[in-house]
């Protein structure tokens, strides 16, 4: 299974927290991870290997919607800043569209990530 990791700046820290918290199940062969670019490097640091796409600003929150709409990733955690504004907001908006669109589980906070994930866990 592709897991899409994603956080805004001020988020990062809890996903590093998080990623820490779930760190057996996230190493588990079965699992795989993609992230935009500053948000995978900070999950490399804490010892994940992660498939690092552009920075989100850069466009990487794009390239993961492909992957959603490809079919290629089956579960996204988006660590939103619902207090800070984003100049790439339209991608953001577009990536959670997708994950509508194609029916995709997506976490925009920790607890809901957290509740998926043990879901997942029962897979
Ligand atoms: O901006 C983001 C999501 O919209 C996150 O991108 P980074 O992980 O590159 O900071």
């Amino acid at each position: 299974m592709e897991i899409a990791i994603i956080a805004h700046d001020g988020k990062k820290a809890d996903m590093v927290q998080f990623l820490n918290k779930n760190k057996n199940l996230l190493l588990r062969e079965n699992i795989k991870l993609i992230a935009t670019g500053t948000t995978g490097g900070k999950a490399e640091k804490a010892g994940f290997k992660v498939r690092k796409m552009l920075s989100g600003p850069m466009g990487g929150d794009a390239q993961i919607a492909a992957r959603v709409a490809e079919g290629k990733t089956q579960l996204v955690f988006f660590f939103k800043d619902p207090l800070a504004s984003h100049a790439h907001e339209v991608d953001i908006n577009m990536l959670i569209r997708v994950c509508d669109v194609h029916n995709v589980p997506l976490a925009t906070n920790e607890a809901t990530a957290q509740l998926l994930l043990n879901a997942v866990t029962l897979l």
